[in-house]
């Protein structure tokens, strides 16, 4: 449904996007992970047609980004990162404006969607708080019922509870066969509600992979109890590669992948207890960010 393809935006400063491809599919939630200034939004304004590539192609469906702009910005769901509400207008008024301007009435979805995040619209939007604004954002981009949502950052601004309610919303609508396309800084938020995911850093795509698919890099951590310490020594002796430590009777042993190898070097050895620590998906795209250099720019990222 969404096809990017060897797409370079470069600004004069020399940042931007470079060589980003990647395909969203319909009925995907997919993932478009990275920190701060790593080309998020760039790349998603070029969706939008706010933004023309220098190299590279962008559609929706059958639609070029850049030459049937106005037709994407019909039908695609847009929330944009930071959110230009105008000011003087009072949130209802905001929002009945756009459903003139896009040429629908939805009114029961759209109450329904104020009723669910919990907002009072018909306050002026100048005195909106920042989370107040990203709900009338989100009402914006849902009211009209799209069948593709185009999300940058959609949770930012939200707070825990609302958080959870939009990622809730997200899931009802891929249930109903919606593809939705997010952006994101937060793993764990992507871990949850996305099935694909882009890593993109620096401007360019680390990987573009199913969760599935994230997940079986996971390494797994086996703390293996032996009978004593002369059984858990003479493991460690026999496999000093595989053992990441050993005290006392016990032993951790990191394992990716299969675990055929491991069970075959436990026959006949005499063992009391096994426990398994997984990593957690973000522990996962940090090792992918490693491979990719020092994650400088992740690090503390908080939401
Ligand atoms: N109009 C512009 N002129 C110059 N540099 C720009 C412009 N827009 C973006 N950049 C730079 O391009 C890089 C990518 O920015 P972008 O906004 O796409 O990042 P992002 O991943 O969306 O980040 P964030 O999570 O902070 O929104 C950054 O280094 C940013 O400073």
């Amino acid at each position: 449904m969404i096809f990017v393809e060897n797409v370079t935006k470069t600004f004069s400063n020399g940042k931007g996007i470079f060589d980003v491809s990647f395909t969203v599919e319909e009925g995907d939630i997919f993932g478009f992970l990275g920190p701060n200034g790593a080309g998020k939004s760039t790349t998603i304004r070029q969706l939008m047609g706010f933004m023309k590539p220098d190299n590279g192609k962008l559609f929706i469906s059958k639609y070029d980004c850049w030459k049937d702009t106005s037709t994407i910005q019909k039908f695609v769901g847009y929330l944009p990162g930071e959110i230009a509400l105008i000011e003087k207008m009072k949130g209802n008024d905001f929002l009945n404006m756009l459903e003139e301007m896009k040429g629908f009435r939805g009114t029961s979805r759209k109450d329904a969607l104020i009723d669910r995040f919990q907002f009072d619209p018909s306050v002026q939007i100048r005195k909106m708080s920042k989370g107040m604004k990203q709900k009338v954002g989100i009402v914006a981009a849902f009211m009209h019922d799209p069948s593709l949502y185009i999300l940058d950052e959609p949770t930012s601004g939200l707070d825990p509870f609302m958080q959870k309610e939009f990622l809730d919303l997200l899931g009802e609508e891929q249930g109903r066969g919606k593809t939705i396309l997010m952006s994101s800084h937060y793993f764990p938020e992507v871990e949850r509600t996305c099935n694909r995911a882009s890593i993109i850093k620096e401007g360019k795509i680390v990987r573009t992979d199913s969760m599935r698919d994230l997940r079986s890099l996971q390494t797994k951590k086996i703390e293996v109890a032996f009978k004593d310490e002369q059984e858990a020594c003479a493991y460690a002796d026999h496999y000093p590669d595989q053992v990441e430590s050993r005290s006392g009777n016990r032993i951790v042993i990191p394992i990716k992948g299969t675990y055929e190898a491991f069970i075959a070097s436990l026959q006949g050895r005499s063992v009391t207890n096994m426990e398994v620590e997984t990593q957690t998906l973000e522990e996962v795209f940090m090792d992918i960010y490693d491979q990719n250099h020092t994650p400088s720019d992740l690090k503390g990222d908080e939401q």
